[in-house]
């Protein structure tokens, strides 16, 4: 089986066992040695606890320093339609961006759970004025009934960017979520294996730094990113071949 050795900048150490394992042992920065295994869900786990470990201080700084890049990207300063989604569980925060995209006459989407309950995604004009409720994770999102309204959704092919919430990643563009895999789901069409040359959205994940490890296990399903954005680094991933 093969070992694939994750350090991140908290000099956490992670050797990832399988696509389904990781083992984790603690290396410069800590005075002992721990070692244990972890899963997939484990290594969510421990992300999501660092995210939301960060002070309110911190985490408007990371907000900051994220959308000062973000507004620097090409694909962002071309874009007309963007996704991106109201933090939740100590997310990086992209809501700066919201006036930032008005003033440039572009319009901002949310992604909402698709009613009939297939765990993919709608992506819902937002403004000041779009009805609002808390999805069943507990997660503002624009009313379904408001969204079931086809003019006002968007396909995820005719997005220009979608902003995509990251549990985890790593430097060769591998990302986690929340494990629901609305994401996956809802963007397979840009798979490699299945992108016919259409009309895409440029994807972009965004995490706080605390995020970053070296390497996640692939698995066949997860839907490669044009770029990562955290608070203080843009990482360009070489594009997966399919
Ligand atoms: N801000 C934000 N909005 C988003 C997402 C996201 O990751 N972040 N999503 C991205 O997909 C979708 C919601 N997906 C989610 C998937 C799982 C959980 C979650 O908290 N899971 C719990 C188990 C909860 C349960 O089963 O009742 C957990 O893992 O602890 C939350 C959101 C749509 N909106
Ligand atoms: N294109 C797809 N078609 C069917 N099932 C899928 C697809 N993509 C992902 N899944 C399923 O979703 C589940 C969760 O996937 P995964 O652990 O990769 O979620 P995630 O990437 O963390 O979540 P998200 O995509 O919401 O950010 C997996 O069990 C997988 O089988």
């Amino acid at each position: 089986m093969s070992s694939i050795r994750v350090t991140d900048n908290l000099g956490t150490t992670v050797n990832t066992a399988s696509e389904h394992t990781a083992t984790q042992s603690c290396s410069t920065r800590c005075s002992d040695t721990e070692h244990s295994t972890l899963t997939r869900a484990q290594l969510r786990r421990l992300l999501r606890q660092r995210r939301r470990q960060l002070s309110s201080a911190e985490q408007r700084h990371a907000s900051q320093q994220l959308c000062r890049q973000l507004r620097c990207l090409p694909e962002m300063l071309s874009a007309r339609h963007v996704a991106l989604y109201l933090p939740n569980d100590g997310e990086i925060d992209p809501v700066p961006l919201l006036s930032w995209l008005s003033q440039r006459n572009a319009r901002a989407y949310l992604p909402v759970l698709r009613p009939l309950a297939d765990n993919a995604l709608w992506f819902v004009r937002y403004d000041a004025r779009t009805p609002m409720i808390r999805n069943r994770f507990g997660i503002a999102e624009p009313a379904t009934r408001f969204g079931a309204h086809r003019a006002r959704r968007r396909p995820a092919w005719a997005l220009d960017v979608i902003l995509l919430p990251l549990v985890g990643f790593d430097d060769q563009g591998q990302r986690i979520g929340m494990g629901g895999g609305f994401y996956d789901r809802t963007l397979a069409f840009t798979h490699p294996q299945r992108d016919a040359g259409g009309p895409r959205p440029k994807l972009i994940g965004l995490a706080h730094e605390v995020q970053h490890v070296d390497s996640l296990p692939v698995a066949s399903w997860d839907v490669p990113l044009d770029a990562i954005v955290s608070d203080t680094q843009v990482i360009r991933p070489q594009r997966r071949k399919s």
